[in-house]
C-alpha cells in the first residue's frame, strides 16, 4: 500500500515539474527559527509553559486577504493576552497557518444530486467548486501553496514584528462585533488592567522590547509528501535536514501508522512535531510513535495532540499518560478538543457544540490533575471573523443559525467571541491546575 491519503495526479511530467520548482524556492522559515520553537515546546513539556495552536481547518488561496490574514491573528493574540494575564503562565503562540491547505478525507468521492465527484482534499490538491474540472488534482497547486504560505508569513512577520501585536495596542484588538459581546467586554477590562500596569512600568523607567513584539510561529499538517519532500532541505549550520515549509509540522490522526510514509518523513526532520491522537490509540502505539519520533528524547521535538472527544477522553486518556509519563518520555501534551467532537446537524452541515468542545478541554485539565502532569496546551480550529459554524456558546447560536454564515470548507470553526470565550475557560482552568 502506498502512503495514505495522497492525491492521485493523472499527469506525472507535471508532477515532476512542480517539484522542481519548489526545490528551487528560498525557504519559508529559518532551522534556527524551528529550533527556538522546540526550545519552547521543551518548556511546554516541562509544564513552564503553555501552548495555544490555532487556525483554519483548511486555509484556502482566496482567503489570503489582509482582513483575513489580520483578524485570524488578532484573535490568536486576544486570546494569548487573556491566558497570559489571567493565569500569569507563558504563552507559546502558534498559528494553524502559511501552510495549512491539505486535507485527509474519510471519503475519496463526494456525490451531489446523483454525481459523484472526487472529494475536497484541500487547495493544495484541487478545487472546492464541485466540478469535474475542479475537482481534478492538479500538481501545479502546490506551488500555489507555497506562494501563498509566503505571502501570509510574510504579512504575519509584519504584523508581530512591526507594531500591530504591541502589547500597547491592547485596547484595540478589540473591535467590531467583538465588543459588544460579554467576553468583549470582559476582556476590555482585563485590557484596562494591563494598560495601567503598562503605563506604571513605563513611568518607573522600565519599557521592554518584549512589549513591542511577540513570538509566533507557523504550523501545518504535513500531508501532501511531495510538498514537504521538496520542502526539505540541509541546514547550512548543522546539515541536518528540516522542513522549511513551516516552523512545526503535525501529522494526522490518518496518517499516523508507525511503519508509514509520514511517520518515516517525520523523524528525519529536525522541526519540532506533533503528531494526533484518537481515541483508538493505544498506550503502546503512543511508545512505540515517541521511540520512533524522537530516539533520543529530546525535550520539545514531539507533542502529542490528543482528540479522544468529549464523551472519550476521561476513560482513554489516562492510561495513556500514565504508561508514556512511566517511561520517562518527554512529551508535551496538547488537547485538540476539536476532531473528536464533529457531528451532522440535521440541515446537512458538519458542527460542533461549544459544550463538547470546552467538555473535553475540561476533561483533560481534569485527567492531567489527577495524574500530576502538566495540560500542555490547545489545538483548536478558529477564525477571526463573525461565522456561524459551532452550536452554543455565549450568544446561543443553534443549528437553524447554522445557514447565516457558515464559510468554512471543511471543519467548523470557532467564531472570534467563541474563541474568546474558550480562552476565558481555559484561563480558569489554567489558574486551577
Ligand atoms: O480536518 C479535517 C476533517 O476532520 C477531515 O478532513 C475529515 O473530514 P471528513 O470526514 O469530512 O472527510
Ligand atoms: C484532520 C485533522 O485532524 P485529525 O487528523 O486529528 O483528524 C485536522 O486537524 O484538521
Ligand atoms: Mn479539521
Amino acid at each position: 500500500m502506498g502512503p495514505a491519503q495522497q492525491p492521485s495526479y493523472p499527469d506525472q511530467v507535471a508532477v515532476e515539474a512542480a517539484v522542481a520548482r519548489l526545490r528551487t524556492q528560498p525557504p519559508l522559515v529559518f532551522a534556527g527559527e524551528c529550533d527556538e520553537l522546540k526550545a519552547k515546546i521543551g518548556a511546554v513539556a516541562r509544564g513552564e509553559a503553555f501552548l495555544l495552536q490555532g487556525g483554519d481547518c483548511a486555509e484556502t488561496f482566496a482567503g489570503v486577504t489582509a482582513d483575513n490574514v489580520r483578524n485570524k491573528l488578532r484573535v490568536i493574540l486576544q486570546m494569548a493576552v487573556v491566558l497570559t494575564y489571567a493565569a500569569s503562565v507563558p504563552v507559546v503562540k502558534l498559528g494553524r497557518l502559511a501552510g495549512q491547505y491539505a486535507k485527509p478525507r474519510s471519503s475519496d468521492f463526494e456525490t451531489r444530486d446523483g454525481i459523484t465527484l472526487p472529494a475536497y482534499r484541500g487547495d493544495a490538491v484541487n478545487g472546492y467548486e464541485f466540478s469535474e474540472d475542479s475537482r481534478r488534482h492538479d500538481p501545479q497547486r502546490l506551488v500555489d501553496v507555497y506562494n501563498a504560505s509566503a505571502a501570509t508569513l510574510n504579512l504575519v512577520r509584519a504584523f508581530v514584528t512591526g507594531g500591530y501585536a504591541d502589547l500597547r495596542q491592547v485596547h484595540a484588538w478589540n473591535t467590531d462585533f467583538v465588543r459588544e459581546s460579554t467576553a468583549g467586554q470582559r476582556y476590555e477590562e482585563m485590557a484596562n488592567d494591563i494598560a495601567r500596569a503598562l503605563t506604571f512600568m513605563k513611568a518607573i523607567g522600565a519599557d521592554p522590547d518584549e512589549f513591542h513584539r511577540v513570538d509566533f510561529h507557523s504550523s501545518h499538517e504535513a500531508l501532501v509528501l511531495e510538498y514537504e519532500h521538496a520542502m526539505t532541505r540541509i541546514d547550512s549550520r548543522t546539515q541536518l535536514p528540516y522542513d522549511v515549509s513551516g516552523h512545526f509540522v503535525w501529522i494526522g490522526e490518518r496518517t499516523r501508522q508507525l511503519d508509514g510514509a509520514h511517520v518515516e518523513m517525520l523523524r528525519h526532520i529536525q522541526n519540532p512535531i506533533g503528531v494526533k491522537l484518537g481515541p483508538t490509540t493505544s498506550a503502546d502505539d503512543a511508545l512505540a510513535l515517541a521511540g520512533r519520533l524522537n530516539p533520543d528524547n529530546e525535550p520539545g521535538r514531539l507533542t502529542f495532540i490528543t482528540r479522544f472527544g468529549a464523551a472519550r477522553i476521561r476513560d482513554g486518556l489516562p492510561q495513556l499518560i500514565e504508561k508514556v509519563t512511566a517511561a520517562g518520555v518527554e512529551v508535551a501534551w496538547v488537547c485538540d478538543p476539536m476532531h473528536g467532537n464533529t457531528f451532522e446537524a440535521s440541515s446537512g452541515y458538519k458542527t460542533r457544540r461549544f459544550d463538547d468542545v470546552i467538555d473535553e478541554v475540561q476533561g483533560f485539565f481534569d485527567v492531567h490533575r489527577s495524574l500530576g502532569t502538566w495540560p500542555g496546551g490547545i489545538h483548536v480550529e478558529l477564525t477571526g471573523d463573525d461565522v456561524t459554524e459551532c452550536v452554543g456558546g455565549g450568544e446561543l447560536l443553534d443549528e437553524a443559525g447554522l445557514a447565516d454564515r457558515y464559510e468554512s470548507v471543511c471543519d467548523p470553526r470557532l467564531n472570534r467571541v467563541q474563541s474568546l470565550e474558550l480562552a476565558f475557560l481555559v484561563a480558569k482552568m489554567l489558574r486551577q491546575a
